[in-house]
C-alpha cells in the first residue's frame, strides 16, 4: 500500500478511521461543512491528530526524516495564505532537500507561471496563489499528494485544467487524495470517500458512491448525480 492508516483519530474531529490507498489512486474526499475533510487530510500528512499506523510505502511516517519526507508526501491547505514577499520562482523550489529543475519547469509550463516568476508571492490573487502552491507540491514529485479544496478559487479553464493535471500525475503513479466542495466533478476521481461528522461513511468506486441515497442524503439535497436539487 502506498499510504496505510490505522485508527487516525483527532480528539472532537475525526473518529477513529482505517484507511489505505495504492499506487495512482485519485481519489476524492467529499462532505458537507466541518464534516471532517481537512482534519482527515492534515491527519494522513502527520500535522496533528493521532493514529495506530500511518505509513508511507510501508514505512512510518514520524520515522522519515523532513527531506525524505518532503518526496513521499505533500499537503496543500486550503488557505493559500503567503504571507511573505518571496518571488514565485523561489516559492515553486521551497522545500528541505533539493527539488529537480526539470520537474519545477514542467509544472511552471503546465501551470503557466512564467509570467508570475518575478511577482512576490503575497500579491497574487487567490486563484493564482492556488496554482503557485499546487505548483510547488506537484514539483517535488511527492508519492502522496494531499490537496484540500484544490479546484477552489479556479476559473473554469482552471478547474478543467487542474483536473487534467491530477489525472496525469495519478497516470504517473502519484496518490491523490483531494477534498472537494464541487460534486459535479466527482466522476473524475475514480474513487470517493464520502464524509459526516467526522467519519468515512462511504468509501468506493465514484459512481457508485455518488449515486447511493446516503450520498445525497448526506449533503441534505434530492435526487441523484448529477442533478441534485434542494
Ligand atoms: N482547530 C480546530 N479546533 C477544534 N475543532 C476544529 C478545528 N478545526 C476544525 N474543527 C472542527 O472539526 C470539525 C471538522 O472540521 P474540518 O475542518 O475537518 O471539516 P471540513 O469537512 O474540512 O469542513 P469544510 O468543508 O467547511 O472545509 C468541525 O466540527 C470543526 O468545527
Amino acid at each position: 500500500m502506498r499510504i496505510e492508516a490505522r485508527a487516525l483519530r483527532m480528539a472532537g474531529r475525526l473518529s477513529p478511521s482505517d484507511f489505505a490507498a495504492g499506487e495512482g489512486e485519485l481519489i476524492g474526499l467529499v462532505g458537507p461543512n466541518g464534516s471532517g475533510k481537512t482534519s482527515f487530510l492534515r491527519g494522513l500528512a502527520g500535522i496533528t491528530g493521532e493514529a495506530d499506523r500511518l505509513c508511507i510505502d510501508g514505512e512510518p511516517l514520524c520515522s522519515l526524516p523532513p527531506a525524505a519526507r518532503a518526496h513521499r508526501i505533500a499537503y496543500l491547505p486550503a488557505s493559500r495564505l503567503l504571507e511573505w514577499p518571496i518571488p514565485v520562482s523561489r516559492v515553486l523550489r521551497l522545500s528541505p532537500s533539493p527539488v529537480e529543475e526539470d520537474s519545477v519547469e514542467r509544472m511552471v509550463a503546465h501551470l503557466e507561471l512564467e509570467p508570475l516568476l518575478d511577482r512576490p508571492s503575497n500579491a497574487l490573487s487567490t486563484g493564482e496563489r492556488g496554482r503557485v502552491l499546487l505548483g510547488r507540491a506537484l514539483a517535488l514529485e511527492p508519492s502522496v499528494l494531499l490537496l484540500d479544496e484544490p479546484l477552489a478559487n479556479l476559473d473554469p479553464y482552471w478547474v478543467l485544467k487542474v483536473t487534467d493535471l491530477l489525472e496525469d500525475a495519478a497516470a504517473g503513479g502519484t496518490t491523490i487524495i483531494a477534498a472537494l466542495h464541487d460534486l459535479a466533478l466527482v466522476g473524475r476521481f475514480g474513487r470517493l470517500l464520502l464524509m459526516r461528522e467526522g467519519q468515512i461513511i462511504a468509501d468506493g468506486k465514484s459512481e457508485k458512491v455518488a449515486n447511493e441515497p446516503l450520498f445525497a442524503a448526506t449533503f441534505r439535497l434530492h435526487g441523484a448525480a448529477p442533478s441534485w436539487t434542494l
